[in-house]
Parts: structure tokens; sequence; C-alpha cells
């Protein structure tokens, strides 16, 4: 598997800087240097020729009478100064009368020579004048002295300036990186922050790089367009909550009464049941049916049917506690949750309570009538050990309660007597 060797942005421009820093430097610096060693050597040829001219000027008189040891004095010191590698004096006829040749001791003195030899590999001559008469020549051999020296402070000059050089451009090139890469940051790190924590309010700030602060802008534009359809999403999934909320609000309850319904009242009996199992606590439930509550209806209309289920409704609910639940089953049934009753003589408090609330007549409009409840009242876990056997049993009490005269309460008895008295228990 290959691996990619990964690097940051200002490191990779830095490197990318670098190179091509050293590669300009390196082919100017070549050409540069080649030229000035052209240029060097072009001067020191014309130099040459200059010493030659000069010694055939300074040694005029000697050649003319012969002279070899003015010949001689005359040679050394020119060529001695001008580190000449060979230089000769002689008449017309070929009789040398003076010659040098450049001691070139050690190894430096070898390399002079050599490197003379190089550059200068044909003698430069001039012509001993006498007046208009030619009357001997100068042979001058040039030597690598000079050129290895100027040769050498050019190369320090030049690498003196390549290292100013390369400083400067390092230094442009750091600043011309780290604005580069502060701008891709910049766009970076709010691109990178929407994405992680989907907040589309960040905003990408002015960049001076025109392509960067156009990209910064695009990046701009599309969040405004995230963040705007983020808050419509968030507005209608609360809405839909809302909504939901209402929809399982009215699963769950009654539309006349506003009481729990069947299925309200058996998802708070299933859990009263589950938090008091094996903790020894008592659930109690009383089954409510309204006595002859078809008369009514027949009697005065549906809508006066209504009208008494409400209030009996309210006149239940006003006997009972908060924590209790008052539900309406369906047609003219209701039922209570004591969730936390002692015993029997608590639910048989709240039957009482329920019964005496129904006895003040309701008058609705000319009509005057008198509500009255059944109740079935059963106990969890004497009677029953599931809601549903618990309901089960409380309305076959109930049942009881309406065969032995209506009105009253009766407790569940799983055997029950024939004619056991209004409002006694079976126990
Ligand atoms: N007004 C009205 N009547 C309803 C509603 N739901 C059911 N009913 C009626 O309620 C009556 C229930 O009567 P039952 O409980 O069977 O009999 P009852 O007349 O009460 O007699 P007992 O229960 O034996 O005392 C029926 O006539 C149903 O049509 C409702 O929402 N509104």
């Amino acid at each position: 598997m290959t691996s990619i060797k990964r690097t940051t942005l200002f490191q990779a421009l830095r490197r990318m800087y670098t190179d091509s820093t050293v590669l300009a430097i390196t082919l100017a610096g070549t050409a540069l240097f080649a030229l000035t060693l052209i240029t060097l050597r072009g001067q020191l040829e014309q130099h040459l020729q200059l010493v030659a001219r000069t010694i055939a000027y300074s040694a005029e008189a000697a050649v003319l009478f012969e002279d070899r040891r003015t010949a001689s004095e005359i040679l050394l010191q020119i060529a001695e100064r001008e580190q000449l590698r060979e230089a000769s004096v002689s008449t017309l006829n070929g009789r040398m009368l003076a010659s040098y040749r450049y001691p070139g001791n050690g190894m430096l003195g070898h390399f002079d020579e050599a490197v003379g030899r190089l550059l200068f590999p044909e003698p430069i001559a001039a012509e001993i004048r006498s007046g208009s008469k030619h009357i001997g020549n100068v042979v001058v051999h040039g030597n690598g002295a000079r050129f290895i020296i100027y040769t050498l402070q050019a190369v320090g000059i030049g690498l003196g300036s390549i290292a100013l050089f390369f400083y400067a451009a390092s230094r442009l090139a750091g600043r011309m990186s780290q604005r580069i890469s502060a701008q891709l940051e910049a766009l970076a790190s709010a691109t990178h922050g929407a994405r992680l924590q989907q907040d589309f309010s960040r905003r990408v700030p002015p960049l001076d790089i025109v392509e960067f602060d156009q990209l910064g802008k695009d990046f701009n534009a599309l969040f405004a367009e995230l963040h705007a359809r983020n808050v419509e999403l968030i507005a209608r999934q609360s809405s839909l909550e809302v909504a939901n909320q209402t929809l399982s609000q009215l699963a769950l309850r009654d539309g006349l009464t506003g009481l729990a319904n069947r299925r309200g009242f058996t998802e708070r009996l299933e859990k009263a049941l589950g938090d008091v199992r094996g903790s020894g606590g008592k659930v109690g439930v009383l089954y409510l049916d309204n006595d002859r509550f078809k008369q009514v209806n027949d009697q005065y209309g549906h809508a006066v049917g209504d009208a008494l289920l409400v209030d009996v409704a309210d006149r239940i609910r006003n006997c009972i506690r908060d924590t209790d639940l008052v539900a309406r089953l369906g047609g003219d049934e209701f039922t209570v949750l004591l969730d936390s009753v002692r015993d029997v003589d608590d639910a048989v408090l709240v039957a009482d309570k329920i019964l005496a609330a129904m006895a003040p007549p309701l008058q609705i409009g000319e009509v005057r009538i008198a509500p009255a409840v059944s109740i079935g009242i059963a106990l969890f876990p004497e009677h029953a050990e599931t809601a549903e056997q618990l309901l089960v049993a409380a309305d076959q009490a109930m049942y009881t309660a309406k065969q032995n005269g209506r009105g009253h309460y009766r407790i569940f008895d799983p055997a029950p007597r024939p004619c056991l008295n209004h409002g006694e228990t079976s126990e």
C-alpha cells in the first residue's frame, strides 16, 4: 500500500520557493561567473600586451647597444612586478639579450603556471623600435596568479551577494507563504467549524488575496443559505414536535370531557402496577357507570346527555387527588385510578365521596336531572394480577352494584353472594 507523505501548505510553499530560488541563483550565478571569467581573461590579455609594449619601450636603448645587463635588469623588474610566467628580449636577428622565467616554487607556483598556460597558451609579442626602425622583439607569457586572485575576489563577492540574495528571498518567501497559509487557514477553519458544529452562522472574514476573498464570499453565501435552511428546518421540526405532542395527547384523551381515554387510563394503570409490584403497595380502581343514562338521552336528547357526561366528569374529578387519574372509557362509563391506597377503605372513601358529589341535581335550561352512578371497586394485588384483570374485576363489581339497585358501590367479590347489603364489602 502506498503511503502519502503529507505536509502543510506553509511547508510546501516554502519548499517550492526555496527550490526555485536555489535554481535561479545557480543558473544566474553560473552565467555571471562564466561571464566574469571571460571578461577577466580578456582584460588580462590586454594588460599583457601593455606590459610587452612597456618592456619594448624600456629596453629600446639596451637593445640598440646590445647591453645585456641593462636589458636583463629592465626585464626582471617589470616581469617580477607583473608576475609574468616567461619573458624575453632579443635583437631582430634573434640574439637573446635577456630572458625571465617565473620561479614558480611550491604547489601554488605550479598552479599559477598551469592556470597561466591554460589561459594564455600563445605568447604575446611586441616589437622594439628605435624611431621607425624595428630593432628587436619582446615576448611575454602570462601567469595565472593575478587571474586566480581576481577570480577568488569575484567568487567571494558573488558568494556574499548570493547569500544576501538567498536570505532576502527566503524571508520574502516565508512572508508570502505565511500570507497565503493564513488566508487558506481562515477559509478552512470556517468550513471545518461549520461542518463539525453545524454552525452555519460562521463567516469567513474579508481576505486580501482576490481569489481567496471570492472563495470566502462564496462560502459565506453558502453558509447563509444553509443557516436559513437550518433555521427553517428547526422551526418545522419544533412545530412537528408540538403537533406530535398534541396528537399523542389527543390519542390519550377523551374529546368530550377532556379526561384520559381508555388507552391513556390503561397506560397509566400498567405503569402504576409496575411501580408497586414487588414493593407491597396497592392500587385501586373504581369503575363508574351512569344509572339510566339512556333515559336522559331519550328524554332530553343527545346534547343534554353530553352535558350530563361533562358534568359527571367534573364532579368525579373534584373528588380525587391530583395524583389520581379519572378517565372516560366510553359511553357513560368512567374509571378512577387510585395509585397509592393502603387498603380497600381508602377506595371506599373515594367512592363515597363521588356518590355524595352526585347528589345535587344538574340544571340545564328548563331541564333538571339527578345524576347517579353505580361504582365497582377492585384492588391490586388482592383482586387481580394485571391491569386488564383489575379493570374486569372493577367492572364486574360495578355490574353487581347495578344489579343490586344502582346508585351505590360494590367491592369486587370473586364469588359474589346473592344479596349483599348496599355499600358493604364482601369480605
Ligand atoms: N349523549 C351521549 N350518549 C352516549 C354517548 N355514548 C354512549 N351514549 C349512550 O349512553 C347510553 C348508555 O346506556 P347504558 O349504560 O347501556 O344503559 P343505561 O341507560 O345507562 O342503564 P344502566 O347502565 O343499566 O343504568 C346509550 O344509550 C348510548 O347510546 C355519548 O357520547 N353521548
